[in-house]
């Protein structure tokens, strides 16, 4: 089924992916701000596959910010063309287009006297929808992006902390468009935070199948968002269009050797997915469960702790048996600190998280929250020492163990 108002290709299954995105292609598109000697963007063509994640990283100044504001264009291009699925858009009514492109700022860009519900309404109030249509809509976005609807549709945006980043991407998904696009929209929160909200927009994108641009400045985040990351250099050349893997194993010019730094090899890092290694298993208690009998299931599985789960079975802590033992019955206590990965978590974050929390492990969780397992600091090492041997032996430098092989007689 094709929507014509979007010209994108709805619920078409690619590999394992649904894909509900648009194709975008930039065609010679220039822009020549006024009173600029250089173009910030000169002649470049692009094309974006539907149903993926592109990320545009680049030094200061280089145009990614002018290159994804023309997709929409809140920047007008001077020149060329840019097509959403088969349309050209160029000369569309740029209002009308732009409520057809999901579009999140770093600030989340919320209106700040509105509540979270009007927030997210907003565009589909613009196109007409009825009261019960948007409240539904709404209800399933907030759940969609890990918010109680209850609790906070009626709360206004400045009461919402690091809750700000998803009503932003909720409101941007609002009206079902294919294309999102992205400026920095993680730039300004915590580390932890940060991570948390990048897993949430792959799951997002893995359930949805949207086609999303974002900018960063990170190139950990690109590579760890990105199907394909876009290296620009000043006046929006293609310096390399790739894939994580591709580039950081071919830098394409020295600019992107550059640019990617001596930290590739543990660049690595930001590839390799929690999924991708083995967990632990892990013991689960419920809250209020006598704790002689839990300690005893603990102790027949040979594990040293065990995590408390609510109803729903997500992590509340994380105690030893020691601990559990103190008290007769599983105590509710919430630990604040938990260091908690996705799946899609790159083994980088789950260091990060590590460290953060003073931990030798994380808990490993799907995407509704519950706990799955548990990674340790030793699988982790164990994969980095994996890839730096194998980075030497890629560098084809030789080693001392070849060196003497390959020298006795
Ligand atoms: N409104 C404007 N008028 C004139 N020049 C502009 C305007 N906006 C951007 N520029 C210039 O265009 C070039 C590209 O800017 P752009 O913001 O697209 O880069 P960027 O890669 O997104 O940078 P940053 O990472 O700092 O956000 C820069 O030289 C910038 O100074």
């Amino acid at each position: 089924m094709t929507d014509e108002k979007t010209g994108s290709a709805a619920d078409t299954v690619a590999g394992e992916r649904t894909v509900t995105g648009a194709s975008i292609r930039l065609d010679g598109v220039v822009k020549q701000y006024r009173g600029q000697t250089k173009p910030a963007v000169q002649k470049l063509d692009l094309d974006i596959e539907a149903g993926h994640i592109v990320a545009f990283v680049g030094p200061s100044g280089c145009g990614k910010t002018t290159t994804l504001k023309m997709i929409n264009r809140l920047i007008e291009p001077t020149e060329g063309r840019i097509f959403i699925g088969d349309r050209d858009v160029t000369g569309e009514d740029p209002d009308k287009l732009r409520q057809s492109i999901g579009y999140v700022i770093q600030s989340g860009g919320l209106f700040p006297h509105w509540s979270v519900a009007k927030n997210i309404g907003a565009i589909p109030r613009v196109l007409g929808w009825n009261a019960q249509r948007i409240a539904e809509r709404t209800e399933y976005l907030l759940d969609l992006v890990g918010l109680d609807a209850a609790t906070f549709e009626d709360r206004l945006p400045k009461d919402m902390s690091g809750g700000q980043q998803r009503v932003g991407v909720a409101r941007a998904l609002a009206a079902d468009s294919p294309v999102l696009l992205m400026d920095e929209p993680f730039g300004a929160v915590d580390p932890i935070t940060r991570v948390r909200l990048q897993d949430k927009l792959i799951a997002i994108q893995h359930e949805l199948g949207k086609t999303i641009v974002i900018v960063t400045h990170d190139f950990e985040e690109a590579t760890k968002l990105g199907d394909k990351v876009l290296i620009l250099s000043e006046g929006g050349h293609i310096e390399q269009y790739a894939t994580p893997e591709e580039i950081l194993a071919k830098p394409a010019t020295p600019f992107v050797e550059e640019f990617v730094g001596s930290g590739a090899t543990l660049a690595h890092l930001t590839l390799s997915r929690v999924k991708d290694v083995e967990h632990d298993p892990v013991v689960t208690a419920r809250i209020g469960e006598p704790s002689d009998e839990v300690i005893g299931r603990a102790r027949a599985q040979g594990v040293t702790w065990i995590v408390v789960v609510d109803g729903d079975g997500r992590a509340q802590a994380w105690p030893s048996l020691d601990e559990v033992a103190t008290k007769d019955r599983v105590s509710d206590y919430v630990d604040p600190r938990l260091p908690v990965v996705a799946p899609s978590s790159t083994l980088n974050d789950a260091l990060d998280s590590m460290l953060a929390a003073s931990q030798g492990g994380v808990l490993v969780t799907d995407s509704r929250g519950a706990v799955t397992g548990a990674l340790t600091i030793a699988t982790v090492m164990a994969v980095i020492r994996g890839q730096l041997s194998d980075a030497r032996a890629g560098d084809g430098h030789v080693t001392y163990t070849a060196h003497t092989e390959g020298t006795t007689p």
